[in-house]
């Protein structure tokens, strides 16, 4: 079985990644592409070479040559096309975050539910293989008692005001909602559900989101986690590290995979590079998904449980100030 792709939103991540990946996937076929700007839609349609080219969504729904629909528009689109997706008899694959409110994400999981068919969220890391080496080192025992686990990741780019990403009705946040739910999906993967979330965020001076997010969870396992995250720093590292009573697994660059390991035996370095196109193993998964009938990786409700501790920690960081 082939799964036919209607590609939904063809702005930066779709023309870097998502189109490659499809035409790429040996179970898939990039068949549809929508976007309202015409001309950038030509644009993007002939150097993929999409044949069926939309400016109306509702007209990408109707269509009955598509099996499956990739949503790459911004955050507050998600939840409304997701759930038309649905309804027409589309199977969903959602950008991340997977929407603005978790109420939203409740909306599109059991839309799609309804409908009986399959929602998946892009969250590309959890695919990566020092993240699953990290998984192991963990599983296995070697890092001992794991005890906590630390993020700190940033986008130096200075975004301008009109930029979705920094608009709150329109990205539901800065740089925690857009960089910080990668990681805290990969703390849901490596350590499971959280139990609390505490959080401060810093205001941008020149937006209405967030320009620093600073998270620290509690899991149910008892291990403790902490987030920070950044837009507009010139150098913010890109770490992941995993402490345990009797060692600690970390890298300074997720995208680049080398993976420091410290454990009574030395210290070593290990190199797990990912994918070349970071999107290729989730559209892989999430095609075989469907073929399979089994539910994807990243399903609707992790993406949701990433939500929610996003919401927690908005909600905590303005209620927590002194005044
Ligand atoms: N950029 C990246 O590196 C990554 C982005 N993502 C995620 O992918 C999604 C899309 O991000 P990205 O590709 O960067 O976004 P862009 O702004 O580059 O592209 C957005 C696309 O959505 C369409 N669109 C539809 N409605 C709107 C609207 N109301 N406002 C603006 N655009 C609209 C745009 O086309 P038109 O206006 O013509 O309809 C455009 O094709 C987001 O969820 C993001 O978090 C994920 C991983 C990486
Ligand atoms: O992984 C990513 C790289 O940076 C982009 C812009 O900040 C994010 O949206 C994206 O999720």
């Amino acid at each position: 079985m082939t799964i036919r792709w209607g590609l939904l939103g063809c702005g930066d991540i779709a023309s870097k990644r998502v189109a490659d990946a499809i035409i790429a996937d040996e179970r898939s076929e990039l068949v549809a592409a929508c976007r309202r700007t015409e001309h950038l839609l030509q644009d993007f349609a002939d150097r993929f070479n999409i044949p069926t080219r939309l400016t109306s969504a509702e007209q990408l729904f109707a269509r009955e040559d598509l099996d499956a629909i990739y949503i790459a528009t911004p955050v507050f689109r998600h939840c409304a096309q997701t759930i038309a997706a649905a309804e027409a008899g589309k199977h969903v694959l959602v950008e991340k975050p997977m929407a603005y409110s978790t109420a939203e994400c409740q909306r599109m999981i059991t839309a799609c539910s309804t409908a009986k068919v399959t929602l998946g969220v892009a969250y590309y890391r959890r695919f990566y293989p020092v993240v699953l080496r990290l998984a192991e080192l963990i599983a296995d025992g070697s890092l001992g008692r794991p005890l906590s686990i630390l993020a700190t990741t940033g986008n130096p780019k200075r975004f301008p005001t009109e930029d979705w990403r920094v608009v709150k009705a329109l990205g539901g946040g800065g740089p925690l909602m857009d960089i910080g739910s990668h990681r805290l999906d990969l703390f849901l993967q490596l350590f499971g559900r959280p139990r609390h979330v505490q959080a401060a965020c810093a205001p941008s001076p020149e937006h209405d989101t967030e320009d620093m997010a600073s998270l620290l969870i509690e899991f149910e396992n008892g291990c403790h986690g902490v987030l920070q995250c950044y837009f507009g720093t010139l150098d913010t590292p890109d770490r992941l590290e995993v402490i345990g009573t009797d060692g600690r697994a970390t890298t300074e660059d997720l995208n680049a995979g080398d993976l420091t390991i410290i454990t009574a035996d030395g210290r070593r370095t290990e190199s797990h590079p990912p994918h070349a196109n970071l999107h290729a193993p989730l559209i892989s998964d999430f095609s075989d998904a469907i073929v399979s009938g089994r539910p994807p990786i990243v399903t609707g409700e992790l993406g949701m449980a990433t939500n929610e501790m996003m919401a927690i920690a908005y909600r905590e960081s303005s209620g927590n100030r002194r005044q």
